[in-house]
């Protein structure tokens, strides 16, 4: 059996940075095939290649035995190739229809194709059958994009995808076949199917039932022989839909075979013959072993013990909201957060659990109910004097617009908020700057050339490690998180995890949300849960299990 992809060798270089350095991939036709490794393994950076959005420095690329070159990102589309990123590209003021069909909008044959005009049959023909291959007959065609919820955008993206190979659409760009090409006959031709879907962290803002219904879609196209790449750090959503995996570590594809335990309904192929010299994957492919041997490959070690046992004590009350509401969202929220508590909130996206998070730090301004901080009310007329003084620090959930400054180091991203520790006659002393910096990516396991790089060039989970750590640097008495280990690889979510228990031992007080329940049954004291903008209910988290939590927050 020809693999639907093969790659050779694959280079790509950053400047000094290798984050390629030969990596090796053999995809099934119908596979879906995860690509596990930690933060800055080289993940995103392929998926760019495959993508057409970067060019690799060496190394071959086979779509169906057939050698390619995507030398950009049309030129990968018309090869079958889609990509859907973390962050959604569709155009939200456009309709449902216009989005699935953007750029790809079929025109009139005849006379009236040269005028460009758009035939609308074909268009809204094209969204329809597209929509119904996903089971996404409900969503109105005519509905602006930014009227849906994430999960609904999502299937737009896949949707589009699926219609872009569709024959109903147009398409003037095939991919190039390099000049060592041997089958001319097998080019992509300009409507090429969809042959491969690849999938960067589809989860990381969906909620449980929008997942199963992602899972559902990749089952369909799987039946109809299209191959996913799905990475993520979930690896409890690897081990339940892919066949097969590939781990990168520092750039270069260090083992890949079945998923251990799949309960996916195509077994895992790893024991079949192999039939051809394009079948052996160039990457040893290792027996199906246990999660842990999977992990211990990426990260290097064994991480045993996910979630810290360290022991800390409820003190004195840090933080309380009286019937907080906020101009929409939260609803008559009444809370208290002890120091050395870690105080977790769970509930469903909308639910209010981050305006509840910026009404409490001064960033939304408050309809009703106060916050009293230390025992004194907040002053919502200077939020700034009154509760950053206070100590009190916030990690957002939406890292790159608030966040994080992209274009600026990673150093003055970290000391940002403590610029007078480094103030010597008047000027900064830059380079303890870069030693505090240097220390903290060393305790994080940050992976970045040095203190002086963009912050923007690190990979996501890199630069969520620095989000965190200028809260940490900061030494907040409060820490407001929200999503803090979203995108982060589990050898370092262990690393955070470990450094919440100790801020709660130190006396400080945690507030932590998280779409992920096994991190708040593990990480907190007490949990809350937000329906409707509401706390509906707060338990002791052993009183908690996950399907309790998750009946509360529907
Ligand atoms: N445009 C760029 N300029 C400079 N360095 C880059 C650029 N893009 C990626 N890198 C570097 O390449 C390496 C691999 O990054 P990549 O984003 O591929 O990692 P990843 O495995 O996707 O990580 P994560 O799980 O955190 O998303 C990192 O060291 C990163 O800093």
């Amino acid at each position: 059996m020809t693999p639907r992809l093969e790659l050779t060798g694959i280079v790509k270089s950053f400047g000094a940075t290798r984050a390629l350095d030969g990596v090796d991939l053999t995809v099934r036709p119908g596979e879906v095939h995860a690509i596990i490794g930690e933060n800055g393994a080289g993940k995103s950076t392929l998926m760019k290649v495959l993508s057409g959005a970067h060019r690799p420095d060496a190394g071959v690329i086979r779509l169906d035995g057939q050698e390619l070159e995507l030398a950009d990102p049309r030129q990968s589309q018309a090869a079958g190739i889609a990509m859907i990123y973390q962050e959604l590209n569709l155009a939200p003021d456009l309709s449902v229809v216009e989005n699935i069909t953007l750029g790809q909008e079929p025109t009139y044959a005849g006379w009236r194709r040269a005028t460009g005009w758009i035939d609308r049959r074909k268009q809204k023909q094209a969204a329809v059958d597209a929509l119904a291959k996903l089971h996404c007959e409900t969503i109105s065609l005519d509905r602006p994009i930014s009227e849906l919820s994430i999960a609904q955008q999502q299937m737009i993206e896949i949707a589009r995808a699926v219609a872009t190979s569709s024959a109903a659409i147009s398409s003037s760009t095939a991919a190039t076949p390099s000049s060592s090409s041997t089958n001319a006959t097998d080019v992509p031709g300009p409507c090429s199917p969809l042959r491969l879907l690849i999938l960067d962290e589809p989860t990381s803002s969906l909620t449980q039932v929008d997942t199963e219904h992602l899972f559902t879609v990749i089952e369909r196209l799987k039946e109809d022989g299209i191959s996913v790449l799905y990475i993520s750090h979930f690896l409890e959503e690897c081990q339940h839909i892919a066949d097969r995996f590939t781990v990168l570590r520092d750039g270069k594809s260090v083992g890949s075979g079945a998923m251990p335990h799949t309960t996916s309904t195509n077994p895992p192929q790893t024991n079949k013959p192999l039939s051809s010299e394009h079948d052996t994957p160039k990457t040893p492919d290792i027996p199906p072993e246990s999660m842990e041997s999977i992990i211990h490959m990426m990260v290097g070690r064994d991480v045993s013990q996910l979630y810290p046992d360290l022991q800390h004590t409820r003190g004195e009350v840090a933080l309380e909201l009286q019937d907080v509401e906020g101009t929409s969202l939260p609803k008559q929220v009444s809370l208290s957060v002890h120091h050395g508590e870690i105080f977790g909130i769970a509930g469903l996206i909308g639910a209010g659990r981050t305006e509840t998070l910026r009404a409490l730090f001064g960033l939304d301004s408050l309809a009703a109910g106060r916050v009293v901080v230390h025992g004194q009310t907040a002053d919502r007329r200077s939020p700034r004097s009154s509760w950053l003084n206070d100590s009190m620090g916030l990690v957002s959930e939406d890292r790159k617009n608030e966040g994080l400054f992209l274009n600026s180091s990673l150093s003055d991203n970290l000391t940002m908020t403590r610029l007078g520790n480094y103030r010597r006659r008047g000027l900064l002393s830059t380079s303890q700057m870069n030693q505090t910096t240097l220390d903290w990516m060393e305790r994080l396991d940050v992976k970045a050339a040095g203190p002086d790089q963009k912050i923007g060039e690190l990979s996501g989970g890199n630069q969520q490690k620095i989000a965190l750590g200028r809260l940490l640097h900061h030494d907040c008495d409060i820490l407001l998180l929200d999503e803090p280990t979203r995108g982060i690889d589990i050898g370092s979510k262990q690393a955070i995890y470990q450094q919440i228990g100790e801020l709660a031992a130190q006396g400080k007080a945690i507030v932590l949300v998280s779409s992920y329940l096994p991190e708040l049954l593990g990480v907190c004291d007490r949990i809350g849960v937000f329906a409707q903008g509401r706390l509906t209910e707060i338990r002791n988290t052993d009183q908690w299990t996950e399907h309790d939590l998750l009946s509360a927050a529907i």
